[in-house]
């Protein structure tokens, strides 16, 4: 296999789980509702279920549908990409950092037809400052399934006003009406 081009530096240390994280086996709920990735409110959204692990890890199962399709009968590979991403950037709530995609390399080993369910994980592997570095892969039809796609990113701390200064106006004042759009987990808020 080749060797990925994100790499963790030198002054990288590794991951804690922070002490009030969630407790493995919780399910995390969707931190934003009309998230692609996760939110119950996009009809053609992934839907995805993701379950803390034993340590800074995710899990989380994906169902291919024909709304999934780049060619006929198969999963598009960019949605695929966004599956791997979602399940990384999840991962910011094991370390409580609330994190964006600054870059996100995928690998494509093998074909995801219609109708396959899709065993995702993630791991975070190393902080520096402000940057988490991560890794997952997805397996078919089962955990321990052929690995069929896989991915390491670079995710950078951002602050709340990232999303109230960039996002569109219509949306953030939306979750000033509704503050439910966004999860609590505890005390700490989940940045959408
Ligand atoms: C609680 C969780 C639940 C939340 C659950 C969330 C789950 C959602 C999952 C989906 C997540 C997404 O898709 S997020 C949406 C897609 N992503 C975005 O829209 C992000 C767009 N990009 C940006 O806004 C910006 O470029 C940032 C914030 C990423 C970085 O800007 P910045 O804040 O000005 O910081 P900057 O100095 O540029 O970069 C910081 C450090 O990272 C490095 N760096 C930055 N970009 C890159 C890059 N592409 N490749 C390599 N390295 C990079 C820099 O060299 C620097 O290193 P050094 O000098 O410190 O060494």
């Amino acid at each position: 296999m080749t060797a990925y081009r994100t790499e963790i530096p030198p002054d990288a240390v590794a991951p804690t789980r922070h002490p009030d994280a969630p407790a493995p086996g919780f399910v995390l709920p969707t931190h934003y509702a009309n998230c692609f990735g996760c939110g119950p409110g996009q009809p053609h959204g992934l839907h995805m279920r993701i379950v803390v692990g034993e340590g800074c890890d995710l899990t989380a199962t994906f169902d291919v549908t024909e709304d999934h399709q780049g060619a006929p009968g198969l999963a598009h590979g960019g949605l695929l990409a966004s599956a791997l991403d979602e399940i990384l950037g999840m991962l910011g709530h094991l370390t409580r950092m609330s994190c964006v995609t600054a870059r996100l390399e995928t690998d494509f080993r093998r074909p995801v037809p219609v109708g396959t369910r899709l065993y995702l994980t993630s791991r975070a592997d190393a902080v520096a400052g402000r940057k988490l570095y991560a890794s997952g892969q997805g397996h078919l039809d089962a955990p321990d399934g052929p690995v069929a796609v896989r991915a390491r990113a670079l995710f950078v701390q951002v602050g709340l006003e990232h999303f109230t200064e960039n996002g569109r106006a219509a949306e953030i004042d939306a979750i000033g009406r509704d503050p439910s759009l966004i999860t609590h987990i505890g005390d700490y808020t989940v940045n959408p």
